[in-house]
């Protein structure tokens, strides 16, 4: 390699400009003019022959010492100038070639290209600048508009192709319109020549213009387009930032609403227990409430009471006396009454005994026997009956009563039935009947159910006295009696009613030992002895009696021979027997008056002891069959009954409880005296209760009650507050419930709003945005359109330029068709070179791997070059910059949002060295290949618009 180098200015240390060389370059086309600032001589090292000589100068017009020579096989020349930034800036530098017929005045230099860096042979921009080397022979270059600090270290020159110049003496000129042939000067035909150029690089000149216009509008949609992607971002990020703040957003509904959750279930519980507190102080309150107006109603009725009180005092007053009246004259009647009936039963007889004689009638058997009847009811009315003892002759008989077989049960008992009373009066009562075996003591004692008996009528009747002397009365009814447990088979039972006696009966009758005779079918084979113990309390007197009432059915009477009986049957009519014949002592012996009664010679007399005479009332149903065949028994039974009623035993006495009747006095007494310490009391109360109602109202009774109800108000009041004071909380709360929810929904409401206002105008924006760059490719288009028009016109002129030339046939013209051809197609040759070698550049820079350090020092020099390809695009530069350096959230947050590619996020993303490169890895052959066609359609715009 041969290298050309020689130091071009001196080293001066006052010297703003620094050293420069030129060095040949590596073809043999170029020279190089090189930075060599280490380099300190300033002596010029031409080792080839014969360089053009090169002035270069400041603006202050001073010399800079250089000089190089050119080459025979070039018309290139190479110089590159290190100023150092600022002072390059400012300064003009004017470049002067001296003695060269190359670079004489008017020479055209094709090419001046100005390089950054040193050896890299890469122009900084104004590739294919032509300039025109003035008459003086100097090229002022004018660095102006430049931003920072730019290293311009080359300066490469070239120049255009020599015309060579035909020496000839004459040359002659068509006539167009008479096809003569003019004579002219060789002088003449250079000034034709030279206005022929003229005019076309006038022409070329204005397509210059033209095409750099277009390159500047383009520059400009280019620029608009820019700072459209730069407003598209900016949306971008705004939308980031709404979505961000959408996030934001979303969190803190959702914590709010979490909150709300919280708030909800907190209200609920406290709702919960407040509805519980409330439930219980409404139940309170109505118990409050009834106690209040239970209280108040005491209130009022004592309030009210109190007169009533006194009307009623004065009331139970006149009522203790009128009843104190009552009293004494119901005692006084009572009195009368029972003296006059014991007048009127001692009128009936002196006796206390009473015989009555009931006669059955003939039985069917008797009928169909055909027995007479031997019994005459002539005179039953009186009391006689008279007994048919033979044809002629009849024997008479005497008793209380005569019942002829016609009577009914009723009629037996009406008669029966002061007896009753005077139990109740407080005698004791015995009522017995006697009688030969079937002749109907049990229908007449006991009866049937149709037909009941003297025993249920008594009962029945005691039952309904001691109701009716209920209020006057306190009767006590008992049926069997203390004392008489010894004897067998009784059974004692406490009866409150009829039925329960009943029922007591039917036991005893039913379990009554019963047999049968050629008599009776179901004859009794014992006695049946009820015993009815009244206890009577007069409640006026306080007079107290105890008294019994017998009621007896006697085992049958029969005799012995009469009846046959045998064995067992045999030993209890003997029995009967002699108790019935112990009865009958007792009654003789009561009829004779004897001292001594045998009262024991029985079971029987024993227990009717203090019913059978003395003290006692007696009644003695005698009873007999009317058939002849039963006349002795008849005669003798009736007999029997006639010496018994025929007994005087004196006036009964009652039974009085003297004891009761001194307990009840002096309980009478006692009461009495409590009585009267009572109404004393009650005077006393009167008298207080009216002093007090004089003396303070306020202090009485009712004054308390009255404000215990104020107290109890007060509270309710209270209650009341409180409850109110509770609905009022809970109404505060739900109103602060409602209020965040409204926030909630509010929050909700403007988040969907903001939603869809990004929505639309990412919608408008991205539609405006591809408005405008269908807009500007159109525009683009149109202009390409017009621009290959024009070319296309200025073909077809130069087409018909080069015909008429060639018509003409002047060989000046064929050398300026030649001479167009060759700039022609050195022009594509030099563009075809310059997109392979950045095609080239691209290709490696990509493919290469990054930690190639050649390749990424090209690629990095490339990307250095860009920008200042675009001379005023600093600004987006610095918007590029600004976005490789962003932050990566954005990134990250647009990679998650997943957007579609957009043509401004494509070139980025497509930038070799960009962040997402980095991130994303190693490309893609698919990728690289992509890049490396959207390099190719850029550049190819590139040239479209430099063209
Ligand atoms: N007054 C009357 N009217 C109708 N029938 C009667 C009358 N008196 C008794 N009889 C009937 O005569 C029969 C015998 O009566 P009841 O059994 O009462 O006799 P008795 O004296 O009790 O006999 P015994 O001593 O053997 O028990 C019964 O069938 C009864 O119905």
């Amino acid at each position: 390699m041969d290298n050309s180098h020689f130091n071009a200015f001196p080293q001066n240390p006052e010297t703003p400009l620094p050293d420069f060389s030129i060095t040949r370059g590596f073809d043999s086309e170029k020279y190089d003019l090189a930075l060599n600032q280490d380099n300190p001589s300033s002596a010029m090292e031409v080792e080839e022959e014969s360089f053009a000589d090169l002035m270069l100068c400041d603006s202050s017009s001073r010399l800079i010492p250089s000089g190089f020579s050119k080459t025979n096989c070039t018309d290139e020349i190479v110089m590159f100038i290190n100023a150092g930034g600022e002072t390059l800036c400012e300064a003009d530098y004017s470049m002067k070639l001296l003695g060269d017929t190359y670079f004489e005045g008017g020479t055209v230099l094709s090419d001046f290209d100005i390089f950054s860096v040193v050896g890299a042979n890469k122009p900084l921009q104004v590739v294919d600048l032509r300039v025109s080397v003035k008459e003086d022979g100097l090229i002022a270059l004018r660095f102006e508009g430049i931003i920072g600090s730019p290293m311009v270290c080359g300066i490469c020159v070239r120049k255009a192709k020599n015309i060579p110049v035909t020496q000839g003496s004459q040359e002659y000129l068509k006539c167009n319109n008479c096809a003569a042939e003019i004579e002219v000067s060789s002088a003449q035909m250079k000034l034709v020549r030279t206005k022929a150029t003229d005019k076309y690089e006038k022409k070329i000149q204005e397509l210059t213009t033209q095409c750099q216009l277009k390159t500047h509008e383009c520059h400009e949609a280019w620029m608009s387009l820019t700072a459209a992607n730069e407003q598209l971002e900016k949306v971008r990020m705004e939308l980031d930032n709404k979505i961000f703040k959408t996030r934001t957003l979303d969190e803190t509904v959702g914590k709010q609403a979490e909150n709300l959750k919280n708030i909800t279930c907190s209200y609920d519980q406290h709702k919960k227990h407040w509805e519980a507190a409330i439930s219980n102080l409404q139940e309170k309150i109505k118990i409050m409430k009834k106690e209040h107006a239970q209280l108040s109603h005491e209130a009022h009725a004592c309030a009210e009471s109190i007169p009533e009180l006194t009307k009623m005092v004065t009331g139970v007053q006149a009522l203790v006396v009128q009843c104190e009246d009552l009293k004494i004259k119901y005692s006084e009647e009572q009195a009368k009454r029972k003296e006059l009936y014991n007048q009127i039963q001692d009128t009936k007889g002196k006796s206390n005994i009473r015989v009555f004689c009931r006669c059955r009638p003939l039985s069917k058997e008797e009928i169909s026997a055909g027995f007479a009847q031997v019994v005459d009811f002539g005179a039953a009315k009186d009391g006689d009956l008279g007994i048919l003892t033979g044809a002629s002759t009849k024997k008479t008989f005497k008793f209380d009563r005569v019942y002829s077989p016609k009577d009914n049960q009723v009629d037996v008992f009406a008669d029966a039935f002061p007896l009753v009373t005077s139990v109740l009066d407080g005698y004791n009562v015995c009522i017995f009947a006697y009688g030969q075996t079937g002749t109907g003591k049990t229908f007449t004692m006991e009866g049937t159910d149709q037909n009941r008996g003297v025993n249920y009528r008594t009962l029945e009747e005691l039952f309904q006295i001691a109701k009716e002397r209920s209020e006057s009365f306190k009767l006590e009814i008992k049926q069997s009696a203390e004392g008489f447990h010894h004897a067998p088979g009784i059974v004692e039972a406490q009866v409150e009613n009829i039925k329960e006696v009943w029922n007591v009966l039917q036991i005893g009758s039913n379990s009554r030992a019963v047999g049968s005779n050629n008599v009776n079918e179901h004859s009794s084979r014992s006695h049946c002895m009820l015993c009815i113990m009244v206890k009577s309390k007069n409640l006026m007197t306080g007079e107290c009696t105890n008294s019994k009432l017998w009621l007896v059915d006697l085992a049958g009477s029969e005799r012995l021979a009469r009846t046959d009986a045998q064995g067992e049957r045999l030993k209890e009519a003997q029995n009967i027997n002699k108790s019935l014949s112990a009865l009958g002592d007792v009654v003789y012996a009561l009829a004779t008056k004897s001292n001594h009664i045998p009262y024991r010679n029985s079971k029987l007399t024993h227990l009717l002891q203090d019913s059978l005479g003395g003290d006692s009332k007696t009644l003695m149903f005698v009873q007999i069959s009317p058939s002849e065949r039963d006349l002795s028994e008849t005669l003798s039974s009736l007999n029997f009954a006639t010496r018994v009623r025929g007994v005087e035993l004196g006036p009964a006495k009652r039974q009085v409880d003297m004891s009761e009747l001194q307990k009840m006095k002096t309980m009478l007494e006692k009461a009495r005296q409590e009585s009267r310490s009572k109404d004393e009391s009650l005077r006393k109360l009167e008298e207080s209760l009216q002093n007090l109602e004089s003396k303070a109202r306020g202090k009485t009774k009712f004054t308390k009650q009255h404000e215990k109800i104020k107290e109890v108000e007060g509270q309710l009041e209270l209650k009341t507050s409180m409850h109110n004071q509770s609905e009022q909380q809970v109404l505060q709360l739900s109103y602060r419930l409602k209020g965040k929810e409204e926030i909630c929904a509010a929050l909700l409401l403007k988040a969907k709003e903001l939603e869809t206002k990004l929505k639309e105008r990412q919608q408008s924006d991205s539609a405006c945005y591809q408005q405008k760059v269908k807009d500007l490719e159109n525009k683009l288009k149109e202009q390409v359109q017009e621009s290959d028009s024009n070319s296309l016109a200025l073909q077809l002129k130069i087409k018909e330029l080069e015909r008429k030339l060639k018509e003409q046939e002047n060989p000046e013209s064929i050398l300026l068709h030649q001479k167009i051809k060759e700039l022609e197609d050195r022009l594509k040759e030099q563009e075809q070179q310059l997109q392979c070698a950045l095609a080239r550049d691209f290709v490696d820079a990509i493919v290469t791997s990054p930690s190639d350090g050649k390749c990424k020092r090209d690629y990095e020099s490339m990307n250095e070059a860009e920008p200042h390809i675009l001379r005023s695009s600093n600004s987006l530069v610095a918007v590029k910059n600004n976005n490789m350096v962003k932050p990566a959230s954005l990134a990250d947050k647009r990679a998650r949002k997943s957007d579609p590619p957009k043509v401004a996020r494509g070139a980025k993303t497509a930038k070799p060295g960009s962040i997402d490169a980095q991130v994303h890895g190693p490309l893609t052959h698919k990728r690289v290949v992509s890049r490396v066609q959207a390099a190719m359609e850029r550049e190819n715009k590139k040239k479209i618009w430099s063209r």
